[in-house]
Protein backbone atom coordinates (compact mmCIF):
# COMPACT_ATOMS: atom_id res chain seq x y z
CA UNK A 1 0.00 0.00 0.00
CA UNK A 2 0.98 3.58 -0.85
CA UNK A 3 2.43 5.29 2.51
CA UNK A 4 2.18 8.99 3.30
CA UNK A 5 -0.20 11.59 1.26
CA UNK A 6 -0.47 11.85 -2.43
CA UNK A 7 -2.41 14.03 -5.16
CA UNK A 8 -3.45 12.75 -8.44
CA UNK A 9 -3.57 14.46 -11.44
CA UNK A 10 -5.37 17.23 -8.98
CA UNK A 11 -6.67 20.23 -10.97
CA UNK A 12 -8.01 23.50 -9.84
CA UNK A 13 -9.64 26.39 -11.90
CA UNK A 14 -10.59 29.93 -10.73
CA UNK A 15 -12.84 31.19 -13.49
CA UNK A 16 -10.42 30.99 -17.13
CA UNK A 17 -7.02 30.35 -14.84
CA UNK A 18 -5.73 27.15 -14.23
CA UNK A 19 -4.14 27.05 -10.80
CA UNK A 20 -2.97 23.54 -10.98
CA UNK A 21 -3.18 21.59 -14.27
CA UNK A 22 -3.23 17.96 -13.39
CA UNK A 23 -0.80 18.09 -10.34
CA UNK A 24 0.86 14.99 -9.09
CA UNK A 25 3.23 14.32 -6.06
CA UNK A 26 3.55 12.28 -3.24
CA UNK A 27 4.65 13.38 0.21
CA UNK A 28 6.88 10.48 2.03
CA UNK A 29 5.64 8.84 5.02
CA UNK A 30 8.91 9.66 6.56
CA UNK A 31 10.33 12.39 5.16
CA UNK A 32 10.27 16.84 3.94
CA UNK A 33 8.59 16.96 0.46
CA UNK A 34 9.14 20.53 -0.26
CA UNK A 35 7.32 22.62 -2.74
CA UNK A 36 8.28 25.60 -4.29
CA UNK A 37 7.87 27.84 -7.40
CA UNK A 38 7.51 31.42 -8.64
CA UNK A 39 4.74 33.85 -7.48
CA UNK A 40 1.37 32.27 -8.92
CA UNK A 41 2.45 29.17 -9.53
CA UNK A 42 0.20 27.83 -7.71
CA UNK A 43 1.77 26.97 -3.94
CA UNK A 44 -0.41 28.35 -1.83
CA UNK A 45 -3.54 27.12 -4.06
CA UNK A 46 -2.26 23.01 -3.73
CA UNK A 47 -1.52 23.88 0.47
CA UNK A 48 -5.34 25.23 0.42
CA UNK A 49 -6.17 21.82 -1.50
CA UNK A 50 -4.79 20.01 1.27
CA UNK A 51 -6.39 21.41 4.24
CA UNK A 52 -9.93 21.56 2.29
CA UNK A 53 -9.76 24.78 1.89
CA UNK A 54 -10.38 24.72 -2.31
CA UNK A 55 -12.37 21.21 -3.64
CA UNK A 56 -10.57 20.17 -7.11
CA UNK A 57 -12.82 20.43 -10.43
CA UNK A 58 -10.94 16.77 -11.33
CA UNK A 59 -7.78 14.60 -9.73
CA UNK A 60 -8.09 13.19 -5.98
CA UNK A 61 -6.07 12.84 -2.93
CA UNK A 62 -5.08 9.64 -0.86
CA UNK A 63 -3.68 9.17 2.57
CA UNK A 64 -1.72 5.65 3.07
CA UNK A 65 -3.64 4.71 -0.13
CA UNK A 66 -7.23 5.66 0.81
CA UNK A 67 -9.35 8.28 -0.74
CA UNK A 68 -9.23 11.24 1.38
CA UNK A 69 -11.53 14.55 1.08
CA UNK A 70 -9.80 17.14 3.61
CA UNK A 71 -12.19 19.02 5.66
CA UNK A 72 -10.85 22.06 7.48
CA UNK A 73 -12.39 20.91 10.82
CA UNK A 74 -11.50 17.54 10.69
CA UNK A 75 -7.84 17.93 9.58
CA UNK A 76 -6.49 16.83 12.84
CA UNK A 77 -8.58 13.44 13.46
CA UNK A 78 -7.16 12.68 9.92
CA UNK A 79 -3.23 13.03 11.86
CA UNK A 80 -2.93 16.11 9.68
CA UNK A 81 -2.10 19.57 11.34
CA UNK A 82 -0.96 22.58 9.38
CA UNK A 83 0.63 26.38 10.14
CA UNK A 84 -0.92 29.24 8.29
CA UNK A 85 1.11 32.45 6.76
CA UNK A 86 1.17 34.65 10.45
CA UNK A 87 0.71 32.63 13.25
CA UNK A 88 -2.72 32.93 13.73
CA UNK A 89 -2.46 32.79 17.56
CA UNK A 90 -5.26 33.43 19.91
CA UNK A 91 -4.24 37.34 21.95
CA UNK A 92 -6.52 36.47 24.94
CA UNK A 93 -4.78 33.16 25.78
CA UNK A 94 -1.03 32.13 27.10
CA UNK A 95 1.41 30.41 25.14
CA UNK A 96 0.68 27.29 26.78
CA UNK A 97 -3.07 27.73 26.32
CA UNK A 98 -2.44 28.31 22.77
CA UNK A 99 -0.63 25.08 22.09
CA UNK A 100 -3.28 23.22 24.77
CA UNK A 101 -5.95 24.16 21.85
CA UNK A 102 -4.10 22.04 19.23
CA UNK A 103 -4.47 18.94 21.06
CA UNK A 104 -8.43 19.75 22.21
CA UNK A 105 -9.56 16.53 19.58
CA UNK A 106 -7.55 14.27 22.25
CA UNK A 107 -9.29 15.36 25.08
CA UNK A 108 -12.85 13.98 26.01
CA UNK A 109 -14.38 16.81 28.29
CA UNK A 110 -13.73 19.32 25.85
CA UNK A 111 -10.64 22.58 26.15
CA UNK A 112 -13.32 25.20 26.99
CA UNK A 113 -15.10 22.83 30.34
CA UNK A 114 -10.94 22.55 30.88
CA UNK A 115 -10.64 26.61 30.83
CA UNK A 116 -13.75 26.56 33.07
CA UNK A 117 -12.09 24.25 35.37
CA UNK A 118 -15.16 21.99 35.25
CA UNK A 119 -14.53 19.10 37.62
CA UNK A 120 -15.45 16.24 34.92
CA UNK A 121 -12.25 18.22 32.40
CA UNK A 122 -9.99 17.81 35.65
CA UNK A 123 -7.89 14.83 34.41
CA UNK A 124 -7.79 15.95 30.76
CA UNK A 125 -6.84 19.22 31.31
CA UNK A 126 -3.71 17.73 33.25
CA UNK A 127 -2.79 15.58 30.47
CA UNK A 128 -3.21 18.31 27.65
CA UNK A 129 -1.23 20.54 30.29
CA UNK A 130 1.97 18.17 30.56
CA UNK A 131 1.44 17.64 26.43
CA UNK A 132 2.14 21.03 25.60
CA UNK A 133 4.64 21.80 28.24
CA UNK A 134 6.60 19.04 26.73
CA UNK A 135 5.99 20.24 23.23
CA UNK A 136 6.84 23.70 23.87
CA UNK A 137 9.81 22.18 25.70
CA UNK A 138 11.40 20.07 22.61
CA UNK A 139 10.76 23.39 20.83
CA UNK A 140 13.17 25.24 23.25
CA UNK A 141 10.40 27.79 24.39
CA UNK A 142 8.96 26.32 27.65
CA UNK A 143 9.94 29.00 29.32
CA UNK A 144 7.46 31.38 27.74
CA UNK A 145 4.11 28.91 28.85
CA UNK A 146 3.01 31.55 30.80
CA UNK A 147 3.62 34.84 28.23
CA UNK A 148 1.04 36.81 26.12
CA UNK A 149 1.86 35.79 22.98
CA UNK A 150 1.96 39.77 21.94
CA UNK A 151 5.11 39.99 24.30
CA UNK A 152 7.02 37.85 22.29
CA UNK A 153 9.25 38.48 19.70
CA UNK A 154 7.84 36.87 15.79
CA UNK A 155 10.25 33.65 15.65
CA UNK A 156 9.03 33.06 19.31
CA UNK A 157 5.38 33.05 18.41
CA UNK A 158 5.98 31.16 15.02
CA UNK A 159 7.55 28.58 17.10
CA UNK A 160 4.40 28.16 19.51
CA UNK A 161 2.28 28.25 16.30
CA UNK A 162 4.52 24.93 15.21
CA UNK A 163 4.42 23.65 18.95
CA UNK A 164 0.53 24.29 18.52
CA UNK A 165 0.52 22.10 15.45
CA UNK A 166 2.56 19.25 16.85
CA UNK A 167 -0.01 19.38 19.86
CA UNK A 168 -2.39 17.43 17.70
CA UNK A 169 0.28 14.70 17.07
CA UNK A 170 0.17 14.69 13.84
CA UNK A 171 1.47 12.05 11.09
CA UNK A 172 1.71 14.82 8.50
CA UNK A 173 2.22 18.65 9.21
CA UNK A 174 1.93 21.09 6.37
CA UNK A 175 3.77 24.62 6.70
CA UNK A 176 3.03 27.27 4.87
CA UNK A 177 6.18 29.56 4.22
CA UNK A 178 6.89 29.08 7.84
CA UNK A 179 10.06 30.98 7.04
CA UNK A 180 8.14 34.63 6.23
CA UNK A 181 9.39 37.24 8.12
CA UNK A 182 11.88 35.74 9.96
CA UNK A 183 16.05 36.47 9.88
CA UNK A 184 18.62 34.21 8.68
CA UNK A 185 19.51 32.61 12.09
CA UNK A 186 16.22 31.80 12.94
CA UNK A 187 15.59 30.21 9.46
CA UNK A 188 18.77 28.25 10.76
CA UNK A 189 17.10 27.46 13.32
CA UNK A 190 13.76 26.54 11.88
CA UNK A 191 15.30 24.07 9.50
CA UNK A 192 17.19 22.24 11.82
CA UNK A 193 14.00 21.69 13.03
CA UNK A 194 11.76 20.61 10.82
CA UNK A 195 14.58 18.24 9.51
CA UNK A 196 14.25 16.32 12.70
CA UNK A 197 10.57 16.20 12.58
CA UNK A 198 10.29 12.89 10.27
CA UNK A 199 12.34 11.21 13.31
CA UNK A 200 10.50 12.63 16.01
CA UNK A 201 10.24 10.44 19.27
CA UNK A 202 7.66 9.63 19.92
CA UNK A 203 5.69 11.09 17.39
CA UNK A 204 7.19 11.56 13.75
CA UNK A 205 5.80 13.59 11.17
CA UNK A 206 6.30 13.76 7.29
CA UNK A 207 6.31 17.16 6.25
CA UNK A 208 4.92 19.27 3.24
CA UNK A 209 6.76 22.26 3.14
CA UNK A 210 5.56 25.58 0.80
CA UNK A 211 7.87 27.38 0.61
CA UNK A 212 9.29 30.83 -1.05
CA UNK A 213 12.56 30.49 0.79
CA UNK A 214 15.47 28.70 -0.97
CA UNK A 215 17.46 28.23 1.48
CA UNK A 216 15.09 26.40 3.58
CA UNK A 217 14.02 24.26 1.41
CA UNK A 218 17.28 23.17 0.28
CA UNK A 219 18.33 22.48 3.59
CA UNK A 220 15.89 20.00 5.13
CA UNK A 221 13.61 18.71 1.91
CA UNK A 222 14.54 15.40 0.94
CA UNK A 223 12.47 15.86 -1.94
CA UNK A 224 11.34 19.15 -3.84
CA UNK A 225 8.19 19.12 -6.50
CA UNK A 226 8.26 22.74 -8.72
CA UNK A 227 5.46 24.39 -9.72
CA UNK A 228 5.32 26.62 -12.67
CA UNK A 229 2.02 28.13 -13.83
CA UNK A 230 0.18 25.33 -12.02
CA UNK A 231 2.03 22.46 -13.67
CA UNK A 232 4.52 20.12 -12.02
CA UNK A 233 8.10 21.00 -14.12
CA UNK A 234 10.41 18.99 -12.17
CA UNK A 235 10.72 16.70 -9.12
CA UNK A 236 13.95 15.24 -7.53
CA UNK A 237 16.39 15.94 -4.70
CA UNK A 238 17.21 19.31 -3.93
CA UNK A 239 20.45 18.66 -6.04
CA UNK A 240 18.61 16.89 -8.93
CA UNK A 241 16.36 20.68 -8.88
CA UNK A 242 19.09 22.82 -8.14
CA UNK A 243 21.01 21.60 -11.69
CA UNK A 244 17.44 21.36 -13.79
CA UNK A 245 17.58 23.48 -16.79
CA UNK A 246 13.75 24.31 -16.38
CA UNK A 247 14.06 25.11 -12.77
CA UNK A 248 16.21 27.77 -13.58
CA UNK A 249 14.57 29.20 -16.39
CA UNK A 250 11.22 29.57 -14.01
CA UNK A 251 12.94 31.57 -11.68
CA UNK A 252 14.55 33.07 -14.79
CA UNK A 253 17.70 33.10 -13.40
CA UNK A 254 17.40 33.69 -9.40
CA UNK A 255 19.43 31.83 -7.95
CA UNK A 256 18.38 28.54 -6.94
CA UNK A 257 21.80 28.17 -5.62
CA UNK A 258 20.45 28.37 -2.15
CA UNK A 259 20.82 32.31 -2.45
CA UNK A 260 17.61 33.54 -3.29
CA UNK A 261 14.90 34.88 -1.00
N1 LIG B 1 -9.44 32.61 -5.11
C1 LIG B 1 -8.86 32.87 -6.29
N2 LIG B 1 -9.58 33.39 -7.30
C2 LIG B 1 -9.01 33.65 -8.51
N3 LIG B 1 -7.72 33.40 -8.80
C3 LIG B 1 -6.96 32.88 -7.82
C4 LIG B 1 -7.48 32.60 -6.53
N4 LIG B 1 -6.47 32.09 -5.75
C5 LIG B 1 -5.38 32.06 -6.55
N5 LIG B 1 -5.66 32.54 -7.78
C6 LIG B 1 -4.73 32.61 -8.92
O1 LIG B 1 -4.21 31.31 -9.10
C7 LIG B 1 -2.83 31.36 -9.44
C8 LIG B 1 -2.03 30.58 -8.41
O2 LIG B 1 -2.04 31.31 -7.20
P1 LIG B 1 -1.35 30.81 -5.86
O3 LIG B 1 -1.66 31.84 -4.83
O4 LIG B 1 -1.73 29.42 -5.61
O5 LIG B 1 0.19 30.88 -6.28
P2 LIG B 1 1.46 30.91 -5.33
O6 LIG B 1 2.48 30.03 -5.98
O7 LIG B 1 1.09 30.59 -3.95
O8 LIG B 1 1.90 32.42 -5.46
P3 LIG B 1 2.68 33.35 -4.37
O9 LIG B 1 4.06 32.78 -4.30
O10 LIG B 1 2.65 34.68 -5.04
O11 LIG B 1 1.91 33.27 -3.10
C9 LIG B 1 -2.45 32.84 -9.49
O12 LIG B 1 -2.52 33.27 -10.84
C10 LIG B 1 -3.53 33.51 -8.65
O13 LIG B 1 -3.76 34.83 -9.09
Amino acid sequence: MEQGLALHQVRVRFGGLTALDDVSLRVPATGVLGVIGPNGAGKTTLFNVVCGFVTPESGSLTLDGRPLRPRPHRLNRLGIARTLQGTGLFPGLTVLENVMTGATHTARAGFLSALFGLPRSDRDERRLRRHALAVLDELGIAGHADAAPATLPFAVRQRVALARALAARPRLLLLDEPAGGLGAEDIDDLAELVRGLPRRDPDPCAVLLVEHHMDLVMAVCDEVTVLDFGKVIASGTPEQIRDDPAVTDAYLGAAVDGSAT
